[in-house]
């Protein structure tokens, strides 16, 4: 059965009606978090669920009779969850669910039911009542991730809105027309200014537009659609209409996984929090049946997952007759293959406001423009805003590449998070099995590790994803089902043990950490045998990301087929964290070596000499003239000195090859550069050339310029020769806007 279904089987249900729906407050509701174990055991409370919930008969849902009102800005919040209690205080407001695609819950694929095609056994039928959210004011506002050093440097990134009448973005929150309700709301989210996103979104959404928002990772798209729809509900509220059989929301929120929709329910309370606006989520893996008479009770606000929306749908108990905002988050996701046929139906259904009588929105960080095509159908009269590149990837993460075979990577990994020193990290991997397994290694290993991924139960998937969050286990092993949208503070590191198949899925999976400015680090093994296909979007990913313009496609086409030649290639990166300040961390990296003894480094005295270049992507043309105004002319050759010591020779041949031979204390390391816009002759050459010469690094970069002479230097000096004529790959060796290909052993 599909994890968002539930089966009507007739089963006898005895519910306890709440016994006051004024007011807004719930009683008996607990503090902390009560074992899981508890909580599917229908006893965990007052109220009285004496029955298989999931399996109920719709007569047996109690009626509720709730008067439409006219509403403003104060009352009761949340209307009596009577029934239930012992739970709560517990802010869960992070997760990912998962539409099952066998063992491989690679991203964006098709939708298949989990445990179908795998010949596993069916999973256990779940009963799953989440905890309440809690209604304590310190929980509701202080889930967010505070903003990080480079928030202000979303300023400087590149707007763009197309379509008609677009209207001026707001420069705070205080002139963007929030009602001072909302407004306080925001102040006490932590939020002082908006960002990009928000800027252009919120005016768009007040003004009645319809509209698709591309905005990187962690840049506040939640709030760019919530704030103005929340505003708009309560500056200009119309009836809610709840009857004894259904609801009709004014807002349905549609999200791809079941803990993102938790997540975006816990903001729309958060902003909507003192109002008379009743927001709830429906999502699988949980008590259908109490769910339903949430919902029932009416909402405002509908918060779900497309399946069990649908089947709240299909069973009457929601109608979209009163439907005013329409929104997709994750917007690509919700259009793919997987969700298509779903949101096809929620659109087409008989009760749904037309096209350009509701607003439609979808917000996602990526947009094929397939699916751009395909999302105008669903949008009337609407604007695109393309904050920065549509589908770029967070320019706050650092991005490396560790070239591993399958065999190795379970070691990287050790390595990795023992160097982390207990810093949370979220490490992807493509199967169920092996997360299960990593898990369980890691934790034997003394890692406090969980898992999450879409065999385990959704109480576990809950907690894991709260162990995680508190800290109580500091690596989270997740398959797909984590990559989404979830916002959990402080994660440092997010490590590709298995690369996605999708660069959309890639970008989303780096994106869980380094958010709203704050800087993170990405790491991922590649497996040229595996992740080959990956490499040229990989590539433009790197390259956007480093401020290096994207080749032509035929420079990359080119690039690929020397990844084809060899396996052996794989794209590797060294990011500068400060784009502008390379030098700065080159001399940095060399002190630290300096420091640990590296003797050989002595007479290698970084200073700003003009031919150390710091590379920006201002002056990437700049640097380009520069290179070759001061490279040696074809066939001669030039000598480097550095604190009045030679250190490099460099030389220019004939056939456009840079040579540079290193000279450290009594070695000399041949290094030659490439051009990556090989001919084939040239290519012929090469592998001649290091047949050759086995002593020697050879690197392949599309920008033969000497600082980066100074990265290689450093990058050999930290392996300590020892692994030459190996390349190379020092994820450290972070400074430098390159990327680089290596090693070309094989080649
Ligand atoms: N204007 C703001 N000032 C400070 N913090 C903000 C602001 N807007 C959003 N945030 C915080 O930034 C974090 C990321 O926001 P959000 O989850 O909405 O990002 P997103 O763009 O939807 O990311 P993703 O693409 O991963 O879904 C949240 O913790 C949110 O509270």
């Amino acid at each position: 059965m599909e994890d968002d279904q539930w089966v009507d089987d007739g089963s006898p249900v005895v519910f306890q009606a709440p016994t006051s729906l004024d007011g807004g407050r719930s009683f008996g509701r607990g503090r902390g978090f009560i074992p899981l174990e508890k909580a599917v055991s229908n006893n965990n409370g007052p109220g009285n669920f004496s029955a298989a919930d999931d399996d109920w008969k719709d007569s047996d849902v109690p009626s509720f009779s709730v008067n439409s009102r006219r509403d403003n800005d104060f009352g009761g919040e949340g209307r009596g969850r009577g029934g239930r209690g012992g739970r709560g205080g517990f802010s869960r407001d992070e997760g990912g669910g998962y539409r099952g695609q066998n063992n491989n819950e690679n991203g964006r694929g098709f939708k298949t039911r989990e445990n179908e095609s795998t010949g596993d056994p069916p999973k256990p039928q779940e009963r799953y009542i989440p905890p309440e959210p809690s209604n304590d004011e310190a929980t509701i506002f202080g889930g967010g991730i505070s903003c990080g050093i480079n928030f202000d440097k979303y300023d400087n990134i590149q707007v763009k809105v197309s379509g008609e009448n677009v209207p001026p973005p707001i420069d705070s929150f205080e002139t963007a027309g929030l009602r001072p309700f909302v407004l306080s709301n925001v102040k006490k989210s932590g939020y002082t200014k908006p960002t990009p996103v928000q800027k252009h979104a919120l005016p768009v959404i007040m003004a009645g537009r319809d509209l698709m928002a591309c905005a990187q990772t962690g840049s506040g798209k939640t709030a760019a659609f919530l704030l103005p729809i929340i505003n708009t509900l309560l500056s200009d509220p119309k009836d809610l209409v709840v009857t004894q059989q259904h609801c009709e929301p004014h807002a349905v929120i549609i999200s791809p996984t079941r803990e993102l929709t938790l997540q975006i329910f816990h903001e729309a309370r958060k902003f909507s929090h003192g109002s008379i606006i009743k927001t709830v989520v429906a999502y699988g893996g949980t008590s259908a049946y109490h769910q339903a008479l949430d919902v029932m009770k009416g909402c405002h606000i509908l918060v779900a997952t497309p399946g069990r929306l649908l089947d709240f749908v299909n069973r009457g108990r929601i109608t979209f007759s009163s439907l005013r905002f329409l929104i997709l988050d994750e917007g690509d996701r919700m259009l793919d293959m997987g969700f298509l046929p779903d949101i096809e139906q929620i659109m087409g259904h008989p009760t749904m406001v037309p096209n350009g009588e509701r607003q439609t929105l979808m917000f996602s960080a990526t947009f094929p423009e397939d699916v751009q095509r395909l999302a105008g159908k669903f949008l009337h009269n609407y604007l695109f805003l393309a904050v920065g590149i549509v589908g770029g990837a967070c320019s706050d993460v650092e991005q490396r590449f560790h070239l591993v075979t399958k065999f190795e990577k379970r070691s990287k990994l050790m390595d990795l998070i023992s160097q982390g020193g207990g810093e949370k990290t979220l490490v992807f991997v493509e199967t169920k099995r092996t997360a299960d397994f990593l898990a369980t290694y890691l934790s034997e290993h003394e890692f406090p590790t969980t898992s999450i991924h879409g065999d385990r139960l959704q109480r576990e998937r809950e907690l894991a994803l709260c162990d995680f969050k508190m800290g109580r286990m500091y690596v989270l092993v997740a398959t797909a089902v984590a990559a989404r949208g979830l916002d959990i503070k402080n994660v440092s590191h997010v490590v590709n043990y298995d690369l996605p198949k999708s660069i959309d899925e890639y970008v989303h999976r780096i994106g869980r950490t380094g958010r709203v400015g704050n800087r993170g680090k990405a790491t991922s093994f590649y497996d040229p045998e595996f992740d080959a296909p990956l490499a040229k979007q990989l590539l433009k990913i790197l390259q956007q990301e480093v401020g290096v313009s994207v080749g032509s496609d035929e420079e990359i086409l080119h690039e690929l087929e020397l990844t084809k030649v060899s396996t052996r290639w794989v794209p590797w990166l060294l990011m500068t964290e400060h784009r502008e300040g390379c030098l700065v961390a080159i001399t940095q990296f060399l002190q630290q070596y300096k420091r640990e003894g590296a003797k050989f480094l002595d007479p290698f005295v970084i200073s700003d000499e003009t031919w150390v270049q710091c590379f920006t992507p201002e002056s990437k043309r700049a640097s380009k003239q520069w290179k070759y105004a001061h490279s040696p002319p074809p066939g001669k050759v030039k000598t480097i000195f550095s604190a009045g010591m030679i250190i490099a020779t460099v030389f220019w041949d004939s056939k456009g090859v840079l040579h540079l031979d290193f000279l450290a204390g009594q070695k000399t390391i041949n290094v030659h550069y490439y051009s990556t816009l090989l001919n084939e002759k040239m290519k012929l050459a090469i592998r001649s050339e290091q047949r050759k010469r086995q002593d020697s690094v050879y690197f392949l970069q599309d920008n033969a310029c000497p600082h980066t002479a100074i990265l290689t230097m450093a990058a050999l000096l930290k392996l300590k020769w020892d692994v030459l004529p190996h390349l190379v790959y020092s994820p450290d060796v972070a400074p430098s806007d390159y990327h680089l290909f290596g090693p070309m052993k094989g080649f």
